[in-house]
This record gives structure tokens, C-alpha cells and sequence, in this order.
């Protein structure tokens, strides 16, 4: 690991451009340009067949894209011909614009054109390298050279725009702006401009990228405040921004680059592109969301994105990929689970309509993820605040603190010992086989009762295998059959806590009652009962918990 082959290789503007530093949030969504079908499909393995593309395109305009850079029309027939379809066949909807790419040279601008022909409204997007790096090593050319071919460039687009059938706007990029000294990049931009004559009714875009990203995002954005400032005929340029993330920082450079005056993001799902990707339109999109900004993009049906992304580009959304991965909203640790099933106890009881739930930054639901799947999850690191809210959530079992208490202990240890994470039935199961309706080695066959000085009850007891006729007294049912269980086992034990509630709604719902009883040796046991009448429910209950000793 040898640092001292490398520096920093980015070029800060000179101070004074940093006012937005002062900036605390981003008031509106910026115009969202999709690269998908482009940066993103060139960083693919197996680029996208015409029809993959297709059914991405249909994604993005679904999602709310009105922006979309659909190819580079010059690097393949099937980029060529993808364009041509959507023109031909008027796929394109109307608030829709196409975007295209080409490098600043002759034939690959005339391609494109022919590419986008008739087109009803299409960006032309054009760029060559001006960082030193490519100027020394690629180029080989003087930084005037350099600038020349960015105006070769616009010079022959604006010309055949003006031959070609088509509605056409354009955008330029000093690509590898990032090691480009930022007065130099403004000299080619402000050249390039003033070719293009761009007016407040027909404005031009500037595309600044992050085409590696190379500094701390609020470097990009003094950089992007600089050209805000002096970039020519300004109220007709839209400044844009093109972040990747090789410093794992994209997200950052967007959000900082709008406070700065970006106006454009261009962006890809999942973060998808070059190298460690561009910057990710999803997470840029739901963290204006989550600060109650409209973003201007609809993601709420996250699952169908995600899958059709994954099918079309072969790549893999990541479980921990912002909002959309699919441990996002998960929570294993107990105390996450406390926390979020408690806030969401509040948010069902609260008159205050803001999601502010502990641990999740949007509400599932919001974006088609559900409660029961994707929130909370047990394996040995959950603690009883989840595994009761996933009993009371799935079974409508409100089981009472200290019986959680246990239930977590129990259902924590089987985890651990098969090392697995339990699904909710396997949650059940631990449930049941603790707790519910358990039989043995007392089971109670047969009881009528009858109301004399108190109550009295006639009990037929199996116990270990034996049927005990039993007469018993009490001062309520469940007191009496304590005593018929007392005097048929001869132990002795202690009623300590009883509590009950209806399980399923309607005429035929049951009831679920929770017993616990304390023995003489100072030890506390636990059952649950279940039936269609509620004495019974609390009988089945007293009779597991009795069991459980056993
Ligand atoms: C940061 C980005 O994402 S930029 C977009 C990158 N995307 C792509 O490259 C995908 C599509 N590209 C392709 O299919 C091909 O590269 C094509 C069709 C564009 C060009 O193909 P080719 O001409 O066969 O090859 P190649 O790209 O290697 O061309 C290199 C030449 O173009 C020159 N060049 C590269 N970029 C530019 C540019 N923006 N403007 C002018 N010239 C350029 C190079 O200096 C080199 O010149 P040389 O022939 O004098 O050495
Ligand atoms: C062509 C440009 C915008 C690009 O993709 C980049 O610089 O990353």
C-alpha cells in the first residue's frame, strides 16, 4: 500500500464561492435526467437487447422520467435502432424528451442525427475530454486544440440540427470535468455556449460530471457555485450534474451540487454505471421525499422496479441499497425492534399524520413494501419487543410484557442453536409448542360446573396417563378448577397473573387468555389458551401453565 504514489487530482476553485454552505436543505426536485439506458447500459456486462431497453424505457416513463437518455446511437445497431423504434413508432409520450449522446467528433454527430431524425422532441448531448489527464496522455493536444474540439463540435451540431427534420435542444459536456482546472472547463463551456446561442426560451444544458469522482463533495460543489456564477448567458443554461461515485460520495455531490445551483441531475436506478456506478436516482429521489418534498418521481412500487431492473440489466439490487434493498427496512436487533414496533403502535394511535417512526426513514407501505415481510425479523439478535409485535401482527396474539419477556428468550435460543433466522410461522411454532393448549401431563377431559355457596365444579383430570374424577369448590370457575388440579396432582401453586382477549373479530371469534402461576420453590411458569369460549380459553391456559412445570 504504497500512498505516496498518489494526489489529489482535482482542481478547487478559488474561495468565495461556497455561499451554498449555508444552505440547510433542497426546496425542489431538480429536473431528473435517467442515464440509465445509456451510462447505465454501457457499464453492463451484456448490454440491453432492443427489447430489454424497451421495457426499461416503459419503467422510467412510469416512474415519471421526462428526461431520458436513451443511447449513444453511434456505438451499436441496437442503440441505433432502439432510438429509430421509439421515434417510429411514436413511443415516445408527449412530455417525454429523448436524450442522445456522441463524442465531438464528425461522423459519429451525423449518425446520431440520423438516429434521432424527426424526432418530436430530442436533446442532442455532446462532449469531449478536457481534463489534464486525457488532454496529456489521450489527446496529446494544447488546451486550445482541446477547446477546438468542443467547438467543432457545437458548430457542426447546431448546423445539423438546422438540416434535420426534428424538434432538437442540446448539452454539452466537458467530460472529465473533475481534473479539469475549473477556469479552463468554463472557458471551453462559455465557448461552446456562445456557439450555440442559447435563449431563455430554447436554453442549452451544461453537464458538469463527476465523470470520476475525485474530491469531497463540497469541493464539487464551490466548483459548481463557480460556474453558476460565471457561466455566459446564464438564465439560458440549465446546469447539470452528472455524479458517479468512486469515492462513494455521488449522493452527496447531487444534493450539495442543487444547494450550489444545479439544476438538472442526471441519474440511474440502484445507482447503476461506470465503475462503482452513477449517482443513485432513487436515493436522491425518497431523501427529498422523506423531508416532505415532492421528488417529482413515483417509487411506489418499489418491488416491480426492482424487478424489472434486475431482469432486463443482469445486475442485482443490493440488500442494502438505499430504500429499495431488500434488508432496508429490516430490523433483527432487538432494541431497533422495540423502538420501530412501539412507533408504530404510536402512528396508529397518533393525530400527528408526519412519519417520524424510530429506525425507518419512510413508511414501508409507501413504496409497496409490507410490515409483515420486510420490518421485523427474528434470529438471535431480536430482543421480545419484535417478537411480540410479530406475533400480534401475524396471529393477533397480545401476549403480556413478562410472558414476552420469556417467549424472547426461548425463540432468541433456537435461533442460535440452528444459527438461522426464523420465519414468522417458525415464530409461531416456538409459540405454540411453549405455551398454547398444552395437554400433557394434565389434561382436563370433562368439567361441569354449578353454581351453590360459590361455585362448584366437577372435573374429569388425566394426569400422567391416569383419569382422576374430581369435585372441587372455588370462588370463580378458574379458581375451582386451580383446586381440582391442586388436590388431583397434590402440588400447590399460586395463581399470579391472569388476562384475556378476543383473537379473531366476529360472532364465532375466539378468545386468547395468558396465565401465569407461582410455585413454592420460588419458580414463575407460563401458558397460553385458545377457545371459542372464553372460560375454556382461560382453563386451557391455567392447564398449559401448569404443564409447563412439568
Ligand atoms: C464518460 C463517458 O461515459 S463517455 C461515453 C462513453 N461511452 C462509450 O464510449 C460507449 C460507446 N462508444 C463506442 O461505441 C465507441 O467508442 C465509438 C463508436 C463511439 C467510437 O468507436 P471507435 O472510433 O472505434 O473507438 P474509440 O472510442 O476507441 O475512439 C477513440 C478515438 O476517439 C477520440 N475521442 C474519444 N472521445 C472523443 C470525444 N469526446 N471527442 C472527440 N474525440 C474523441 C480518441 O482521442 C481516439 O482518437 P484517435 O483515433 O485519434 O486515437
Ligand atoms: C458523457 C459524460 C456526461 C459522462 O457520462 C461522464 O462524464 O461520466
Amino acid at each position: 500500500m504504497n500512498y505516496q504514489k498518489y494526489a489529489p487530482g482535482y482542481y478547487p476553485v478559488p474561495q468565495g464561492y461556497s455561499s451554498w454552505a449555508t444552505k440547510d436543505h433542497i426546496e425542489k426536485a431538480p429536473q431528473w435526467c435517467s442515464v440509465d439506458l445509456r451510462d447505465g447500459n454501457q457499464a453492463l456486462v451484456v448490454p440491453m437487447s432492443l427489447d430489454e431497453k424497451l421495457e426499461f424505457f416503459k419503467l422510467l416513463v412510469k416512474i415519471g422520467f421526462k428526461q431520458i437518455e436513451v443511447g449513444f446511437p453511434a456505438a451499436s445497431d441496437t442503440e441505433y435502432e432502439f432510438v429509430r423504434t421509439l421515434i417510429d413508432n411514436n413511443m415516445i409520450p408527449d412530455d417525454v424528451t429523448i436524450q442522445v449522446l456522441t463524442q465531438c467528433r464528425d461522423h459519429i454527430i451525423r449518425k446520431t442525427f440520423e438516429a434521432i431524425e424527426g424526432a418530436p422532441s430530442a436533446v442532442v448531448h455532446f462532449y469531449n475530454s478536457t481534463s489534464v489527464a486525457q488532454r496529456q496522455q489521450v489527446f496529446r493536444k494544447s488546451p486550445e486544440e482541446i477547446c477546438k474540439i468542443a467547438t467543432d463540435g457545437a458548430e457542426l451540431v447546431k448546423k445539423l440540427s438546422q438540416e434535420f427534420d426534428g424538434n432538437f435542444r442540446f448539452e454539452y459536456s466537458p467530460e472529465s470535468f473533475t481534473g479539469t482546472e475549473p477556469e479552463y472547463a468554463l472557458h471551453v463551456c462559455n465557448a461552446v455556449i456562445d456557439i450555440m446561442e442559447p435563449t431563455p426560451e430554447r436554453p442549452m444544458i451544461i453537464n458538469l460530471p463527476s465523470t470520476v469522482q475525485m474530491s469531497m463533495p463540497h469541493v464539487y460543489a464551490n466548483q459548481i457555485e463557480f460556474f453558476h456564477n460565471h457561466l455566459h448567458k446564464r438564465d439560458s443554461v440549465c446546469i447539470s450534474v452528472h455524479p458517479h461515485n468512486d469515492r462513494g460520495t455521488g449522493v452527496a455531490d447531487a444534493e450539495l451540487a442543487m444547494l450550489a445551483g444545479a439544476q438538472q441531475v442526471e441519474c440511474c436506478l440502484f445507482g447503476n454505471g461506470e465503475r462503482t456506478g452513477n449517482v443513485d436516482s432513487i436515493t436522491l429521489a425518497m431523501n427529498l421525499y422523506s423531508h416532505g418534498v415532492d421528488p417529482k418521481l413515483n417509487f411506489s412500487n418499489m418491488p416491480e422496479i426492482c424487478e424489472v431492473y434486475e431482469r432486463v440489466t443482469r445486475m442485482r439490487v443490493h440488500e442494502r441499497s438505499p430504500y429499495a434493498g431488500a434488508l432496508v427496512f429490516a430490523a433483527f436487533s432487538g432494541s431497533h425492534q422495540d423502538a420501530i414496533a412501539k412507533g408504530m403502535d404510536w402512528h396508529k394511535h397518533s393525530d400527528d399524520s408526519r412519519w417520524t417512526c424510530p429506525y425507518i426513514p419512510v413508511d414501508p407501505v409507501d413504496i409497496g413494501r409490507t410490515y409483515d415481510a420486510d420490518v421485523i425479523r427474528i434470529n438471535s439478535q431480536s430482543g421480545k419487543g419484535g417478537i411480540g409485535f410479530v406475533l400480534a401482527q401475524n396471529y393477533g396474539f397480545d401476549l403480556p410484557a413478562k410472558m414476552r419477556e420469556e417467549l424472547g428468550y426461548t425463540v432468541k435460543s433456537v435461533s442460535d442453536r440452528n444459527h438461522k433466522e426464523l420465519s414468522t410461522p417458525e415464530v409461531y411454532e416456538v409459540f405454540c409448542n411453549t405455551y398454547l393448549n398444552k395437554q400433557d401431563p394434565l389434561h382436563i377431559t370433562e368439567i361441569h360446573f354449578t353454581r351453590v355457596d360459590g361455585l362448584a365444579a366437577n372435573v374429569d383430570i388425566e394426569y400422567n396417563g391416569k383419569i382422576h374424577g374430581c369435585n372441587s369448590v372455588g370462588n370463580g370457575r378458574l379458581d375451582a378448577v386451580t383446586n381440582a388440579i391442586k388436590s388431583v396432582t397434590g402440588t400447590d401453586f399460586a395463581l399470579d397473573y391472569y388476562s384475556e382477549h378476543s383473537l379473531d373479530s366476529g360472532s364465532t371469534s375466539r378468545a386468547a387468555s395468558y396465565i401465569s402461576i407461582n410455585w413454592p420453590d420460588g419458580t414463575t411458569t407460563w401458558g397460553a389458551g385458545t377457545d371459542t369460549d372464553i372460560i375454556q380459553s382461560g382453563i386451557n391456559a391455567l392447564v398449559s401453565a401448569f404443564n409447563n412445570k412439568f
